[in-house]
């Protein structure tokens, strides 16, 4: 388990998205997109509205079960992409990196970017906008719902 949390609201992906689009559109002009699915589905989407972009093609790899590491397993590889040249690869994060280094070996000369990078994975991509320390789990709006918390008072440990 991880030793933090941050969440991460739909307002605030959207925010961070579009910031990520502002430092790609300056390194384009793009051919496409290729989202990692399943997480990168969503800022693709975001970012290719901003970077004005219809052509998406997508990978699909497979890494963990809930927090729980394992080895990346290509569910569906790119077909559109070659060997990535003016391609752009979204994720919404960098973790280990894992799953970032199998689809650079897919797409060796394609862009790649995410939303959130942590420090182990950082070196596997060449934009992100925000870095969290590698003992914090990213809670993302698709995978969380709100809900009652006992005051403080309640939970705290007596003193
Ligand atoms: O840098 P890494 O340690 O490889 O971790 C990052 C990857 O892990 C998550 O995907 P996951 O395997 O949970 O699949 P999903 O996107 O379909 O939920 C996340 O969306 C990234 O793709
Ligand atoms: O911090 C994370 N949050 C959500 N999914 C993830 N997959 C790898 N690391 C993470
Ligand atoms: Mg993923």
């Amino acid at each position: 388990m991880a030793q933090r949390y941050y969440t991460v609201s739909w307002d605030q992906l959207h925010r961070d998205s579009k910031a990520l689009a502002w430092r790609l559109v300056e390194k384009g002009p793009w051919r496409g997109i290729v989202a990692i699915t399943r997480g990168g589905l969503i800022p693709a989407a975001i970012i290719a509205r901003e970077l004005d972009c219809r052509m998406i093609e997508s990978v699909s790899v497979i890494t963990y079960d809930e927090e729980k590491l394992g080895k990346p397993e290509v569910a569906k590889p790119p077909t559109a992409a070659g060997d990535g040249e003016g391609w752009l690869v979204l994720d919404d994060l960098v973790d280990t990196g894992s799953t970032a280094k199998v689809v650079r070996a897919m797409l060796p000369k394609a862009h790649m970017a995410t939303v959130y990078a942590k420090p182990a994975g950082k070196p596997l991509v060449d934009t992100f906008v925000m870095e969290v320390s590698q003992d914090t789990w990213i809670l993302f709006p698709w995978d969380t719902e709100q809900q009652f918390v006992p005051p403080i008072a309640r939970s705290a440990q007596p003193k």
